[in-house]
């Protein structure tokens, strides 16, 4: 079932005299539950898009449809938590902007997330990605139908990275939440996504979509690499993108 389509998306930024064309007519689907990534040379509208598809922006030309009401969710490389507040009140953040009653998700998010003993600490005590991990608990404790991920590893050192990377597919999975990534890392794409989008440079436009083979999918992040599909299409992948602008 299409969760979201994007039919034939172009934006401009108007700057005094300026005009800058960030995308051009992109036209992607995406079904619900899947999990796409974008992935493109720097400053072809990959941050745009999702500024685009969560209502930040309005499109200069195109069309957003989503197949029912959509509750959106962001997450950035930076994890913006409070220094100030607790990490149980870091994660209830969204639920009480929002005046929801229930903080019970918090603590079943804490408990399972492995981070309850957490709870009463501040964001400094802990390390970048247990702080990702809080970061994703916010996210995902105000119930989000579409996930927006724009490079939420990639201010974390490798062995972090890829442990997050395996803990918030796991995770995605058994929300079955439609999640779109935006990274420049050709591999995370791969090990955790169901379809990949390769943009252009600026003005971005979609030059070619993979799909990821079932043999990749069915693995974990970690695991995935080691696939030897994995290393055909990153060499696809890798050719695709192989331009000076990267
Ligand atoms: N508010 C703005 N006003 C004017 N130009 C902007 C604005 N935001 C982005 N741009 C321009 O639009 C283009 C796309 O930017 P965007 O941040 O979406 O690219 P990106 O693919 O996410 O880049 P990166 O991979 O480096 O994060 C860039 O040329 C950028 O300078």
């Amino acid at each position: 079932m299409t969760f979201l389509d994007v039919k034939n998306v172009t934006h401009h930024f108007f700057k005094e005299q300026q005009v800058a064309t960030a995308l051009e007519n992109v036209n992607f689907s995406v079904g619900a539950g899947e999990f796409v990534s974008f992935l493109g040379p720097s400053g072809c509208g990959k941050s745009t898009l999702l500024s685009l598809l969560a209502g930040l922006l309005t499109p200069t030309a195109g069309e957003i449809q989503f197949a029912g009401d959509v509750e959106i969710g962001y997450m950035l490389q930076q994890d913006f938590l409070f220094p100030w507040k607790t990490i149980e009140e870091n994660v209830a953040l969204g639920l009480t902007l929002l005046k929801r009653e229930n903080h019970d998700i918090v603590d079943e998010l804490l408990e399972q997330f492995e981070l309850a003993h957490t709870k009463k600490l501040y964001p400094p005590q802990l390390s970048g990605g247990m702080r990702q991990r809080i970061a994703l608990a916010r996210t995902l404790a105000v119930k989000p139908t579409l996930l927006l991920l724009d490079e939420p590893f990639s201010a974390l050192d490798f062995r972090s990275k890829l442990s997050l990377e395996n803990f918030v597919s796991e995770t995605l999975k058994q929300f079955s939440t439609t999640t779109i990534l935006v990274t420049h890392d050709i591999s995370e794409a791969i090990a955790m996504s169901d379809k990949v989008f390769i943009f252009s440079a600026r003005p971005g436009t979609i030059l070619k979509s993979f799909i990821i083979p079932q043999e990749i999918r069915e693995l974990t992040p970690f695991d995935a690499r080691n696939a030897p599909a994995f290393q055909v299409l990153f060499q696809e992948i890798w050719e695709e993108l192989d331009t000076d602008e990267y």
